[in-house]
């Protein structure tokens, strides 16, 4: 009784079509799952990573494209505010005859960018102030420099927010090693420098004035070498892996007090930059105000790094970085001044194409309207208790699995499952987004014109900043979803202790109810035991059920928790990735992750056989010689066949804190018995391995 529906038939043919079956799964088996995939796809011109799961977003914006352009008679405001938004967006003609202006117009306000205009120290230097600057391009531009100022949830008390000050956590390069300038950097460090002479060529050219390219250099130099030192200066994601040591309450007077910054003599007034931000919310802050630093070395080494610098350098580097992020909003000469830049970082050889740029900057922007309209064209209400189902039997799992672990003791397993049943979930949409007057009232202080797409811009940043800043005295909404729908992900959020399953990830290869059990509990089933494992990852674990930062662990099961860490650091430390020149993975920075596969992998493949014990072997699928186990594994695998450019698996290995497709399948299934039984392996295969690692 082989399975013929159209799903099991579909299924089938994808599975099959991906694989390469003349490998050994034991030898390989990410080259197994995906041999065929990867003889088939080539990386199209203008994506720096293609994989299944990269596709599956690159179809969800085909989907956005068509919502985005129908005209609806009668529609909630909100939804006509993404459509206009996304008109001004694909207005090409219009946004090239407006050429560089809507930028150079607006940086007076600023204070402007010395590098592209003439008696800067005159008309600028004079009354410049550093609070000032930083202060107007965090609350009006989200732009956030030097100095990060933010509103955030307290992590010790989840209910609340509370001012932020952080380290410079964006640097114009991807990260901090990149600065170093030589070998796979080298290129990206003279790009970066190209586009800044290039961009400030163009806009003296643009304001008729005269281009001294010597000068220009020097600028560009000392602009970088700033930069540099602020990289140099701040922890590394190692150092700031630890939630707890970050958490530094102080009052806002005490920075004054213990952290100086000067600049040409000039000393920095902690609370007059605060108040130059929360003024604009209408927020007074006193001295008093609690306030929690997480990075005060940083702030230590800042103030020597302002003495080697003048204002110039300073206000040079800090439009620069709005300014280079402003271009994608302009004509052609300016967007063209970024792409050796992209070329350099990511390896595409071409932008994306403009409505797929569009698609991506609306739904990133209004994610509830434009969630709204995915969700009425894509989504199926049936998902929603089917993936409540698979979360209830995926969170016993996990529980049951609590009497497993040996190294727990009973006391600390007590607050691991009361943690684990208190995690609430999320699956598709809000219900919010289908109430037309909340979604109007979301976006009632929105209004765009189709014809200024670069003012929409602006609009936009200063939008979400001033909602941001205005929470500070509002309780946090702990209803409140972190995502939008029209998304191809899934969340944990250790402060609400929450898992989210939006719409966009409820679809095959993860999801589907016409699909096999056994490729559901392969596909999102892992990522709901990977969700819920984040609770419990090395960041996750120093938060109690309620979301707020509290040890629940006893001083044991603590040490034994990072004794079973560390063999996952050394296993993916060990990945040399041929990709990105043969460079290892971080062991440390992709531990939360590895973490989370490998409960994720375990807890989901465990469900799915809860699910065939209670309703029987699933019939087999058409043209496929494998049994559900083995098509479990297949599935899972099959989610990242893909591959990356050279540029872009360097960037990637700096900055992402997930493995890379390949490492992340090899990995999990090397530390899981279970797959090695499914498919017959013999101890001396690689997928194999003599030591496996286990945490969760
Ligand atoms: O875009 C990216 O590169 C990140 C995608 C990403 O991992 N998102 C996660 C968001 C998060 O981390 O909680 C959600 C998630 C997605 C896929 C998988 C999965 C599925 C099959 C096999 C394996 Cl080894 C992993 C697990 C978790
Ligand atoms: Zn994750």
């Amino acid at each position: 009784e082989i399975c013929t529906t159209a799903d099991c038939t579909q299924s089938a043919s994808r599975l099959i079509e991906n694989m390469d079956a003349n490998v050994d799964p034991c030898d390989n088996f990410y080259q197994y799952a995906c041999g065929g995939w990867l003889k088939k796809n080539i990386i199209p011109e203008t994506t720096s990573r293609y994989s299944t799961f990269d596709i599956l977003r690159d179809e969800l914006e085909v989907i956005l494209k068509g919502v985005l352009e129908k005209t609806v008679e009668g529609e909630a405001a909100a939804l006509t505010k993404a459509k206009t938004l996304y008109k001004s967006c694909t207005n090409e003609s219009l946004i090239e005859l407006r050429g560089g202006s809507p930028l150079l117009d607006m940086l007076p306000d600023v204070s402007e960018w010395p590098i592209a205009v003439d008696n800067w120290e005159t008309n600028y230097g004079r009354t410049w102030r550093l609070e000032d600057v930083i202060a107007k391009l965090n609350e009006k531009y989200g732009t956030l420099l030097l100095v990060n100022f933010f509103v955030g949830t307290d992590d010790r008390d989840s209910t609340s927010h509370i001012i932020h000050f952080d380290q410079q956590t964006s640097l114009g390069l991807v990260s901090r090693d990149y600065y170093a300038c030589t070998g796979p950097y080298a290129e990206a460090c003279r790009a970066y420098e190209q586009f800044m002479i290039d961009l400030a060529k163009l806009m003296r050219k643009d304001r008729g004035l005269a281009i001294n390219e010597t000068r220009i250099r020097e600028e560009v130099t000392r602009v970088i070498d700033l930069e540099r030192d602020i990289a140099n200066a701040t922890d590394t994601p190692e150092d700031r892996n630890n939630p707890v040591l970050l958490y530094n309450k102080m009052e806002l007077g005490d920075l004054n007090a213990n952290f100086t910054l000067e600049v040409e003599s000039q000393l920095f007034d902690w609370s007059y930059f605060t108040a130059k931000i929360m003024n604009t919310v209408n927020i007074s802050v006193p001295d008093t105000e609690k306030v929690i630093n997480y990075s005060p070395n940083y702030y230590r080494r800042l103030n020597l790094i302002l003495a080697k610098y003048t204002k110039r350098d300073l206000q040079n580097y800090m439009v620069w970085r709005f300014a280079m992020n402003m271009v994608v909003g302009l004509s052609r000469a300016y967007r063209d001044t970024r792409k050796a830049f992209r070329k350099a970082l990511s390896g595409t050889t071409s932008e994306a194409a403009v409505w797929r740029q569009c698609a991506l900057y609306v739904n990133n922007n209004l994610e509830n309207a434009v969630g709204r309209l995915y969700v009425q064209e894509a989504f199926s209400e049936k998902s929603k208790e089917l993936m409540e189902e698979m979360i209830k039997g995926i969170r016993e799992v996990f529980i049951s699995n609590l009497d497993d672990l040996t190294w727990m003791d009973a006391e600390t397993k007590k607050a691991a499952e009361e943690k684990a049943r208190a995690i609430r979930e999320r699956i598709g949409y809000s219900d919010n987004i289908m109430d037309g007057e909340y979604l109007n009232n979301e976006y009632k202080d929105l209004s765009y014109s189709a014809e200024e797409y670069f003012e929409n811009i602006l609009q936009n940043l200063e939008y979400v900043q001033k909602k941001r800043l205005r929470k500070l005295r509002v309780k946090v909404n702990k209803e409140e979803w972190v995502t939008g729908a029209a998304v191809v992900n899934a969340f944990y959020s250790s402060s609400k202790n929450q898992i989210v399953f939006p719409a966009g990830i409820l679809q095959p290869p993860f999801f589907s109810k016409g699909q096999a059990k056994s490729l559901n509990y392969g596909g999102i089933g892992m990522v709901i035991g990977h969700e819920i494992t984040h609770g419990f990852d090395d960041n996750g674990r120093n938060y109690d059920k309620d979301g707020d930062l509290k040890d629940w662990w006893t001083p044991d099961s603590t040490q034994r928790f990072l004794e079973l860490s560390k063999c996952i650091v050394d296993q993916y430390g060990n990945f040399s990735w041929d990709l990105a020149s043969g460079l290892h993975l971080n062991g440390n920075n992709t531990l939360g992750e590895n973490i989370a596969d490998n409960g994720g992998i375990r807890q989901a493949y465990q469900a799915y056989k809860n699910y065939v014990k209670q309703h029987g072997e699933e019939p087999p699928l058409p043209g496929i010689d494998l049994s559900h186990d083995q098509l479990f594994f297949l599935n899972f695998a099959q989610v990242w066949c893909g591959t990356h450019r050279p540029e872009q698996a360097v960037n990637s290995i700096k900055v992402d804190v997930h493995s890379p497709g390949k490492f992340r399948v090899l990995g999990s299934l090397q530390n899981f018995p279970e797959f090695a039984k499914a498919f017959n392996c013999n101890k001396s295969s690689y997928m194999v391995p003599d030591n496996i690692c286990r945490v969760w």
